[in-house]
């Protein structure tokens, strides 16, 4: 009825008109209200208008479309069929019920339409999100990088500067950041090791080295105190940490490096170029042992202290790879002699206060390519460590250090043939700071050192079959290196 217009609103106005005048009386006589007199021709050019522009949008999935069809339905229905003119038993008013009801449903169905439409942006617009991170991935990240890295002044550089909010290059996918957080105060903790008598007291040592068995094969982590080394020495060593980063730029300048086979290397990431996203942290590194670098190309901060630190520490590294050896069964010197103990190296960490620590990271997810880790950490906290498929802090104890088993022992995996855990851990990023710490990691790196590391002899049996193909140390750490902090394990690449 509503297709040609003419002048006057062609047939469509012809048929409404006497329609329209009932039923304008009948709305008069029941609500006492005037219907406005009006020319027809707008009423059908309304209702052309509204079922066209409608009807066109709707096909586009518009919700104004369907908005528009409601409208000319709720317009057109009542007055074209207009079946409560009539008797029930006349003909017209059975088709003109049909059609009533008909439209009816089509309103309905209009409704219904505009519902769904109501509830999916709410929807949609989570989904959108990683699209707006799409749109990041997009900006010219490796020239930004490129750009950073030539400050040679890292993080702490663009903290200096007074930046106030963290750039792109070190945005976090969205969610990395905040899963499966169990806050410190549970029924679990990382275990704490008391070494108090351990060389002393045969019964303290059998006992001791059960907690190190448990600890390693659980959590792959654990605390140690009474280990022997003063708590001056460690208070000392992080004074010496922030005083080389509060170092004038020039002269840190020297040290910043990408070259590893230097003794000396600092920079903001070893991973920057590669990896997804960029921590916030800088790190330099002191390759201290089996050839340290002569007193005069240490950075000044560090001169008087870093070759006391290494003594120590390859003490503490000796006592913890007996208890290790055996927790695992083998002689107490069985790792120590194949090299576990030989290379040291100290990886000295500085987070700056971040901004928005909900964007970044201090250090991605990993697992520390080395045998064995000893850490020491300052006040500031923010150490998490995964266990059971949750994030655990690491609190910090001012006369502790953590240990952390290592892939290479992984426990046992290249070693104790999965029997140990080289757990993955973390640094969240802190709007309080700077953190400093300083990982001590017991490998010997880029040392060319020929021997190659399988899963112990001993340890395997026919139910417990090698997991690891053999490698060098060289091997596997030029495959991390290349691999960088991903969120995957280096060891897969051994896998059998
Ligand atoms: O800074 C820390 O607490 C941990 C550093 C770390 O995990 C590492 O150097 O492998
Ligand atoms: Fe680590």
């Amino acid at each position: 009825e509503f297709n040609e217009f003419g002048v006057h609103g062609g047939p469509a106005a012809k048929a409404l008109k006497p329609k329209f005048n009932v039923f304008s009386k009948t709305v008069t006589s029941h609500t006492g209200v005037q219907v406005p007199e009006f020319d027809i021709k707008y009423l059908v050019a309304a209702a052309v208008a509204f079922k066209g522009v409608g009807g066109i949008l709707f096909t586009f999935d518009s919700s104004i479309g369907a908005y528009l069809l409601v409208l000319h339905q709720l317009i057109v229905t009542p007055i074209l069929y207009d079946f409560y003119n009539y008797d029930t038993e006349k003909k017209e008013f059975g088709i003109l019920f049909t059609k009533f009801t008909q439209n009816l449903a089509l309103l309905g169905a209009l409704f219904f339409f505009i519902g769904m439409k109501n509830s999916m942006p709410r929807r949609q617009h989570k989904k959108k999100a990683p699209k707006t991170k799409t749109f990041e991935l997009k900006y010219d990240r490796a020239s930004e990088i490129k750009a950073f890295d030539e400050t040679k002044t890292g993080v702490k550089g663009l903290v200096d500067a007074g930046i106030s909010e963290v750039p792109r290059i070190f945005h976090q996918p969205p969610d990395t950041v905040g899963e499966n957080y169990v806050p410190s105060a549970t029924q679990f903790s990382i275990p704490v090791i008391d070494l108090q008598g351990v060389k002393e007291d045969p019964s303290t040592h059998t006992e001791i080295v059960k907690q190190v068995l448990n600890a390693s094969q659980e959590w792959g982590f654990f605390q140690i105190i009474n280990h022997g080394i003063p708590l001056s020495v460690l208070e000392e060593m992080k004074v010496r940490v922030r005083r080389f980063y509060e170092l004038d730029n020039e002269l840190k300048k020297q040290f910043y490096t990408r070259d590893t086979s230097k003794k000396v290397v600092y920079n903001c990431n070893f991973d920057l170029h590669t990896a997804p996203a960029a921590n916030w942290r800088d790190t330099v590194y002191f390759d201290m042992a089996p050839d340290p670098p002569k007193p005069e190309e240490l950075p000044e901060p560090f001169r008087d202290m870093m070759v006391e630190y290494t003594d120590r520490m390859m003490n503490l590294g000796r006592l913890l790879f007996e208890l290790i050896s055996e927790a695992l069964g083998l002689n107490p010197d069985h790792l120590v002699k194949i090299d576990c103990a030989k290379g040291l190296g100290h990886l000295c960490h500085y987070y700056p206060a971040c901004p928005q620590p909900e964007l970044t990271i201090g250090t991605s997810k990993h697992t520390d390519s080395c045998f064995l880790t000893v850490l020491l950490q300052d006040h500031i906290g923010g150490l998490q460590v995964l266990y059971e498929n949750q994030w655990f802090d690491v609190p910090p104890v001012p006369e502790a250090l953590v240990v952390n088993i290592g892939d290479l022992l992984q426990a046992s995996p290249l070693i104790s043939n999965d029997r140990l855990v080289s757990a993955e851990h973390r640094v969240l990023a802190n709007s309080i700071g700077p953190r400093v710490s300083v990982a001590s990691f017991f490998i010997t790196y880029f040392n060319p050192n020929p021997r190659l590391y399988a899963p112990i002899k001993e340890l395997l049996s026919e139910d417990n079959p090698p997991k690891y193909r053999e490698t060098t140390v060289v091997e596997y750490m030029t495959h991390f290196q290349q691999k960088g902090l991903d969120g995957n394990s280096a060891l897969l690449h051994f896998k059998i």
